[in-house]
């Protein structure tokens, strides 16, 4: 029934939930899972010539140049031979997806399409762990020990761009530069939207919907035993 790997791309505004659906994707379907976002802040841990000019627009909330990210992320999925993968946070603008579609076949892209009133107050209220991605919501899904990381216990941060006057300009960055993949990806005829303001009502949705695409991992390990 599922012939080959998959190639999937999760899109919505800032704070719509892309990296919180993922986390759960990547448990029930074991696909990698690529976020743009947590790419760039380990390169700036690490003061990569590609990070520090990267933070430069991230502090503003501005979009990275498209070259930068496009090299970027052709270089990480290069290494993922093998495997179905989750494109997170990439591509953002339509040169990105263009860059993209020269060199790849995209299955499915899935639009998280959440209220930006719904989207501002979770973003102050966001805690992340660098290492792994792994995102908290003081109010939603705080960590069971305040300030630590559920799984390595080691410190969370909150983002420098989740101010609420970076909020905005990235709020705006979306509606300019994002969104209009969406017209993009419906045209080639790759786009299915979520709709909602819960992850948890979303969820459900979104593992209905690739459950028709990809074996769950419970499915993938029982056929390995047989
Ligand atoms: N209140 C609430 N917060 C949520 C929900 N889903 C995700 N969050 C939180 O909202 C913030 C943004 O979610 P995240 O997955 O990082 O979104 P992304 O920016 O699209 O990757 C995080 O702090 C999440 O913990 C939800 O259904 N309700
Ligand atoms: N594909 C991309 N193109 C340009 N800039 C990007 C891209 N992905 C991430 N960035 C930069 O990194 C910032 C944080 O990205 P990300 O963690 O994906 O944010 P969010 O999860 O809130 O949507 C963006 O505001 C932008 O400055």
């Amino acid at each position: 029934m599922f012939s080959k790997l998959l190639r999937a791309i999760i899109m919505g505004p800032p704070g719509s939930g892309k990296g919180t659906i993922s986390g759960r994707i990547v448990h029930d379907f074991g696909m990698k899972h690529l976020s743009s976002g947590d790419l760039l802040r380990i390169q700036i841990m690490n003061s990569t010539a590609a990070g520090l000019e990267a933070k430069k627009f991230i502090d503003q909330g501005a979009l990275v140049p498209d070259e930068v990210m496009v090299q970027l992320i052709l270089n990480e999925l290069r290494e993922i031979t093998n495997h179905s993968w989750l494109l997170d946070g990439f591509p953002r603008t339509v040169p990105q997806a263009e860059a993209l579609s020269d060199k790849l076949d995209i299955d499915v892209v899935m639009n998280l399409d959440v209220p930006f009133e719904t989207i501002k107050q979770r973003l102050t209220a966001r805690w992340v762990h660098p290492g792994s991605g792994r995102v908290y919501n003081l109010d939603w899904n705080p960590p069971q020990i305040p300030g630590k990381d559920d799984v390595t216990g080691e410190e969370l941060i909150q983002r420098d761009d989740d101010k609420p006057e970076t909020v905005t300009a990235r709020l705006r960055n979306y509606e300019n530069q994002t969104k209009p993949l969406l017209q993009f990806y419906s045209a080639a005829g790759k786009l299915v939207s979520f709709h909602g303001t819960e992850s948890n009502i979303i969820y459900p949705k979104v593992k209905d919907f690739l459950a028709t695409k990809i074996p769950a991992v419970a499915d993938q390990s029982q056929s390995v035993k047989q």
